[in-house]
């Protein structure tokens, strides 16, 4: 029997942590010491130890990994998660705005950087995180869930017991990845080829303890049926998902014209080097989710939306520490 005073400590301790871990790993905007986060963690671990009943999904010390798992349960998504035309110049952008304002005249478009991660469905029943699923074929994926559980800027609980799905992609820092190849050549093992096979292939381990060392990140972009929140647009959504406390990337641009995406293109062509992760181009979206629903989708992806990718990046080599005066 737990005494009601223990139960209170320990939902107040979840809270407290899970609350630190959000302005860590989304906001990178911190408001108590490293010591201070760990001493509030151990007492968790203390009361979890003495009373196990009280282990909850949605604590915070899943995050360090639960008991390896035997393999992955393949499940249907709640709706297809589709794929993107690729257009690779000007030309082609133009003719993508071009069909688009055919159908549904001039519209406003949200540009995204292109993570090269892997994609996931995250899905949430009153507030806690229950299901999270690999993309697989589209149609069906992995269940993930023990792993993806261990990615910090992944919320564990909602501020809100909404129940919803969200989707977006799981990469790993560039910073790490190459800590991490050089660890594998010094053990003998072969190196990723890049972060995106790197985040692949840890999703793909067994034991979430070891996921948890693989500093693994994530963008959230998407909102299953987004209009039961009241949300009318792309530009919404992205807010909509920074209030729930995910973590969505700071750069994206709403662009009243397709001019002002193709600038934008040009631009995080030439400055994708100073990201922390790598990207392979830019997601062009309608705005508008009326006008999405006018243009629907093909079997395979939106008419909607559009990967423009960038130029092939020379192998990256790793700049070492020399600087130029100019
Ligand atoms: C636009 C969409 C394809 C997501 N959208 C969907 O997957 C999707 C899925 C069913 C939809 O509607 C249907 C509902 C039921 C049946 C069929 C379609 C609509 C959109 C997509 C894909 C990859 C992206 C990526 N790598 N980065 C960013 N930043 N954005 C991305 N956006």
């Amino acid at each position: 029997m737990v005494p009601e005073k223990i139960r209170e400590e320990v939902e107040r301790l979840r809270r407290e942590i899970e609350y630190h871990n959000y302005r860590y790993y989304v906001l990178a905007s911190p408001i108590i010491t490293d010591e201070e986060y760990d001493r509030l963690m151990q007492r968790l671990i203390e009361l979890e130890e003495k009373y196990p009943e009280l282990r909850t999904p949605d604590s915070p010390t899943q995050r360090v990994g639960g008991q390896p798992i035997e393999g992955f349960e393949t499940v249907e998504h709640s709706e297809p998660m589709l794929s993107l035309d690729n257009t690779y110049n000007e030309a082609e952008i133009l003719n993508f705005h071009e069909r688009v304002r055919k159908t549904v005249g001039d519209v406003e478009y949200v540009a995204e950087l292109k993570i090269d991660g892997v994609s996931i469905a995250l899905r949430y029943e009153n507030g806690l995180l229950v299901r999270a699923i690999t993309r697989g074929d589209g149609l069906k994926g992995d269940d993930v869930t023990a792993n993806v559980k261990t990615v910090k800027s992944i919320p564990l609980r909602l501020p809100e017991p909404l129940t919803i799905e969200v989707r977006g992609e799981i990469f790993m820092p560039v910073s790490y990845f190459e800590e991490y190849n050089q660890q594998r050549e010094e053990e003998g093992l072969t190196p990723f080829a890049n972060p995106r096979n790197a985040t692949a292939g840890t999703l793909q381990l067994l034991d979430p303890a070891e996921v948890s060392k693989r500093n693994l990140d994530s963008f959230m972009y998407y909102i299953v049926k987004p209009q039961q929140y009241g949300l009318k647009t792309q530009w919404e959504a992205l807010e909509f998902l920074k209030k729930l406390h995910f973590k969505v990337n700071p750069h994206s641009k709403l662009c009243k014209s397709i001019e002002e995406v193709i600038e934008y293109w040009r631009s995080w062509s030439k400055e994708r080097s100073k990201l922390e992760y790598w990207v392979d181009g830019v997601v062009v979206k309608v705005n508008d989710f009326a006008k999405q629903n006018e243009l629907g989708w093909t079997a395979k992806s939106p008419r909607w939306a559009i990967a423009f990718k960038f130029p092939a990046q020379q192998a990256r080599t790793k700049i070492i520490g020399i600087t130029y005066q100019v």
